[in-house]
């Protein structure tokens, strides 16, 4: 059996057409969303995601800006910043890549972020509606994870969904949002004992580890569903994810693939964040 690839890019491109189709509407009624991305550094990989987040909202019609800052910039400074934004009546999204430099405090950034604007749904505020079941701004990955399940019409209904890593990006969340849609869940993460037997009782896998092919054809069962959420380099540069692509895609019914499959719904959650945050704020 050869598994189904699952395109997140095609997928992603499909919601940013309904996004900027909505975008246009909104425009209409005079609202233009607004997405304020901040950086701080110079790190190369970090600047290549926010040009690439910038270009993307560009492109659907959100109003875009980012600001950009040297490694050196302090804290105070960041935090001041955050609060002209979350004053600024045409910024409804505010995301401050991460990581930040070592002397700036990521807690006290995000807790300075208004809730309402916070796209990334990194805010205390919103985590805790998540884990109660609310509505809020959801983690960008773990929501396009859903999203992309839901388009495939795969279910998680009853299924067993075994996430494995617990961060607070992506692991918990992936659970708690599987959880919402009715499966049944285990994280598993490095203490974990036998990962290979628990994984293999998996209906559907989210891997977000940061190992390359850590993930590997046993570890998974006949027909399971693979979700790749890793960014790993190999030796030669390449940019891959945790499964062994080639060996699992052999075992399993669907797979996701590394570049193309999680990291293209991610920025397209967060464009969606930004628009259901406008909506938000023009219907008050
Ligand atoms: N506050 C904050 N929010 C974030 O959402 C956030 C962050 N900080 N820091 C860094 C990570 C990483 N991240 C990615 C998003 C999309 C791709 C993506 O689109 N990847 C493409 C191609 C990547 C390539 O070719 O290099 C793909 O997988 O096909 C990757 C990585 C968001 N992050």
């Amino acid at each position: 059996m050869t598994a189904a690839i699952i395109d997140g890019k095609a997928i992603a491109k499909d919601i940013r057409a309904e996004l900027k189709e909505e975008i246009e509407a909104l425009k209409q009624t005079g609202m233009t969303p607004g997405l304020a991305v901040v950086i701080v550094g110079d790190d190369q990989a970090s600047h290549t995601y926010v040009n690439s987040k910038e270009r993307s909202s560009k492109e659907i019609g959100i109003h875009s800006e980012v600001h950009r800052y040297p490694a050196d910039y302090t804290e105070e400074k960041l935090l001041q910043k955050v609060e002209e934004l979350n004053n600024d009546d045409r910024i409804h999204g505010i995301l401050v890549q991460l990581p930040l430099p070592k002397h700036i405090s990521e807690d006290k950034v995000i807790d300075a972020i208004a809730p309402e604007k916070d796209v990334d749904g990194f805010h205390p505020v919103n985590v805790g509606k998540m884990v109660i079941g609310k509505d809020s701004f959801y983690s960008c990955t773990p929501y396009g994870i859903i999203k992309m399940l839901e388009k495939e019409n795969i279910s998680l209904e009853g299924k067993h969904v075994v996430v494995i890593g617990r961060s607070n990006i992506v692991g918990k969340p992936a659970a708690l949002l599987s959880l919402m849609h009715n499966a049944t869940v285990t994280i598993c993460h490095s203490r974990t004992k036998d990962l290979p037997a628990i994984t293999r009782q998996a209906d559907v896998v989210i891997s977000a580890v940061g190992i390359a092919n850590y993930v590997t054809a046993d570890h998974i069962k006949p027909g399971a569903v693979v979700i790749d959420v890793g960014m790993n380099r190999n030796d030669a540069g390449k940019l891959c994810g945790d499964v062994d692509f080639n060996n699992v895609k052999e075992v399993a019914g669907a797979i996701t693939p590394v570049p193309g499959g999680v990291g293209p719904m991610t920025i397209t959650m967060l464009l969606f964040n930004t628009v259901k945050a406008a909506k938000a704020k023009s219907a008050k």
